[in-house]
């Protein structure tokens, strides 16, 4: 699909004819740009920047919207940014006799008379009824915001209004009319930027696409009947929808068509302002992650197109009607509470009530969080709606004093891959120097085993290249090998610790053991049931080591065919977790389990989700998709559960994870989840 961004005349024509009665007044107001980033920009609209009549977008210099990696931007107070945009009279209302009672007065100014109501508002920009999508995209920031999204930044987009004030329109265009693509809205412009972004930088880009309709959320993309998911809280990810399918997707022509599918499942009705008015918030979010090598980002874009706010007696709905505007305009009052609090100079906050509907707890992010978040306020210009439309302007100005500090997401797995290195070579350290106080060899080098593994993990090495064939590849998986090799130190630790222990026949070589007032004590924690913790009655550690949780390796039926060899610690090993057995190291180099890349044993980030690729939305193939849920789950070999354990080797045992402390049986047990394990390691170290 190509999409014309630029619309030739003749279309901008076809968009304000028919029906559409163009006001008189400045002439398409497209706002125009500072130069600089998000921030910049909203420090210059105090300054009074704002849409200039009758300019054209200015598209900002991509060099100045970049952030550098060390995110600089991180964390600072950000406005979000408002924009408004004044629909056309409809031809109800031409007909009716409406007068046009908002105009735009340029430099993102819009006055509003009426007989007892005279009012003037300030935004970021002011869209009057002749601006195109366009402008609309140039000149609201979209495409900066794309940009950060691209950045690892949470990106969201809302649009607000009163029913049938054009939200859906702003958003989305006119859907399925592929034949105008000066129509289309700030999501298929965002696509197409986005994907133009993506070529040749490695993008992973998914999509998922929900509604809340009176009080529920469901999934637009899953088949079958819509039901009910349930809205989860975590404290590393802050509230997100548990199971919600998110599809993969590498061309416009895909992520429209989702846009599509998903936009005819929503719950749309007819009622005296709109034929085609929604019924409920539809929130749809491409999650954008970085696979450049270095740093991995993970920032996403969310689309939310709002129910409009309506009055009852207006629209005319009974009924069914009736009660879906009841809980649209509760929520939207939930909403509005909020705004309003976080309007609040942040020393002056008090609690914020994002509890009080599903609407405002998905929105946590964007609106006071860590996101940055762009709101497009819609009016009508007609007089019959001058309360609504004074209620959507008091409404967005106050959204113009709420902040975020905006913050990049980085992909956990690289924190928690960080943060094992760093224990590794603290544990490392203190090892060598508990060796030096028991005049020990500064480590124990096993004839044979691969040089690389030392030189990476040496104590000021951990980042030396790996050597070819021992170490994991480029962006595979290392964490479990990390997992493995702080074990070992562990292991290590504890055996120079205490005298009890029986000497490693690996090195044979611990004669005395310290006191413990004499060596610096540190603690890691480790689960001791962990299938990789080696048990032995006398090695239970005397601080409570815990691990974040693993999953378990045994699943991985080729991990032993993957394993990866490492000469650091000598516990004798009767056999390793997840393998079978096969991974007896007695006496030589450890070998530890290294599944295959995009294994079912892997934690894969973003799991909560259920991604697929976008083929499997195709017909017939949905239930391969849907199944593909159950994968994770995977079996357990019942002999790397048990631990037995008395004749001083290590057994294999089975882990209880943090919950109910169940015994589990053998059998299918849930995949460590990315999130659970660097939460649970952030709590731990
Ligand atoms: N800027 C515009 N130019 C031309 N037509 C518009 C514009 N804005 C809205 N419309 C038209 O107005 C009607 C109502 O718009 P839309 O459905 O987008 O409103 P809405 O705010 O999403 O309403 P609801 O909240 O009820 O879903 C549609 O027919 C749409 O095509």
């Amino acid at each position: 699909m190509q999409l014309m961004l630029r619309p030739p005349t003749s279309l901008l024509g076809a968009d304000r004819a028919g029906c559409w009665g163009i006001p008189p007044g400045p002439s398409s107001a497209a706002a125009t740009l500072s130069e600089g980033c998000w921030g910049r920009m909203e420090a210059e609209e105090e300054r009074g920047w704002g849409p200039q009549a009758g300019t054209r977008p200015k598209m900002l210099p991509r060099s100045q919207l970049r952030l550098s990696p060390g995110e600089e931007q991180d964390g600072r107070e950000t406005r979000l940014r408002v924009v408004l945009r004044v629909r056309p009279l409809t031809c109800t209302e031409t007909r009716r006799g409406d007068r046009h009672v908002v105009r735009s007065l340029g430099n993102g100014t819009v006055h509003v008379s009426a007989a007892r109501h005279d009012a003037t508002f300030t935004f970021s920009a002011v869209f009057d009824a002749g601006a195109s999508q366009e402008a609309v995209f140039e000149g609201s920031g979209m495409r900066q915001l794309v940009e950060l999204a691209v950045e690892g930044f949470s990106c969201t987009v809302f649009a607000y209004g009163q029913t049938g004030s054009g939200k859906t329109y702003t958003l989305m265009g006119p859907l399925g009319q592929s034949d105008a693509p000066g129509l289309l809205g700030l999501m298929q412009r965002s696509f197409s930027f986005l994907l133009e972004q993506s070529r040749g930088t490695g993008l992973a880009l998914s999509a998922s696409y929900l509604e809340i309709y009176n009080e529920q959320v469901r999934d637009l993309l899953s088949a079958g009947p819509p039901r009910a998911l349930p809205l989860r809280w975590s404290k590393t990810r802050g509230f997100y929808v548990e199971n919600q399918l998110s599809v993969d997707f590498e061309s416009l022509e895909a992520v429209v068509e989702l846009l599509l599918q998903g936009s005819q499942r929503r719950r749309t009705s007819a009622h005296a302002l709109n034929g085609h008015s929604s019924r409920s918030h539809a929130i749809l979010t491409i999650r954008i992650h970085s696979r450049a090598p270095g740093i991995s980002k993970q920032g996403s874009l969310c689309f939310v197109d709002l129910a409009g706010s309506e009055r009852v007696k207006d629209t005319g709905s009974s009924g069914e009607l009736s009660m879906e505007a009841n809980n649209i305009n509760r929520s939207l009052l939930a909403l509005g509470h909020c705004i309003s609090l976080l309007a609040k100079p942040r020393g002056k906050r008090t609690h914020i009530p994002y509890r009080d509907s599903k609407l405002t707890r998905l929105l946590a992010r964007s609106l006071g969080g860590s996101g940055v978040t762009l709101m497009v306020a819609c009016v009508s210009p007609s007089s019959h709606c001058l309360s609504e439309t004074l209620s959507t302007l008091h409404y967005a100005s106050r959204a113009r004093r709420v902040t975020n500090r905006p913050v990049a997401n980085r992909v956990p797995r690289e924190k928690l891959l960080q943060t094992l290195e760093e224990e590794i070579q603290a544990l490392q350290l203190e090892n060598l120097s508990l060796r030096q106080q028991l005049s020990l060899p500064r480590s124990r080098e096993v004839p044979g085993a691969c040089p690389g593994w030392v030189g990476r993990y040496s104590p000021g090495g951990l980042h030396c290249p790996p050597v070819e064939g021992q170490l994991p590849a480029e962006g595979a998986p290392a964490w479990p090998s990390l997992y493995g090799l702080l074990r070992d130190f562990v292991v290590e630790n504890e055996q120079l610790r205490q005298p009890q222990l029986p000497p490693d026949p690996s090195s044979g070589d611990i004669p005395t053991i310290p006191s413990r007032s004499h060596v610096p004590h540190r603690s890691i924690h480790i689960p001791l049931s962990h299938p990789t913790w080696p048990r032995h009655p006398n090695m239970m550690p005397t601080s409570a080591h815990r691990l974040p949780k693993l999953p378990p390796a045994s699943s991985c039926p080729q991990c032993c065919t993957n394993a990866i060899v490492s000469q650091v610690g000598s516990v004798p090993l009767q056999s390793m977790a997840g393998c079978g057995g096969n991974l007896m190291a007695p006496l030589g180099p450890h070998i530890l389990p290294v599944p295959n890349k995009g294994s079912a044993s892997l934690p894969l980030p973003a799991q909560d989700n259920v991604t697929v690729p976008s083929c499997w939305l195709q017909k017939g193939k949905w239930s391969q998709g849907r199944s593909w849920c159950s994968l994770r789950q995977h079996t357990v070999p019942q002999d790397s559960q048990e631990a037995t354990g008395t004749d001083g080797r290590v057994v294999p045992s089975a882990p209880p994870w943090p919950g109910p402390p169940e015994p589990r049986a053998a059998g299918p047990v849930p995949v460590l989840q990315w999130e659970e394990a660097s939460e649970w390691l952030a709590e731990q170290i």
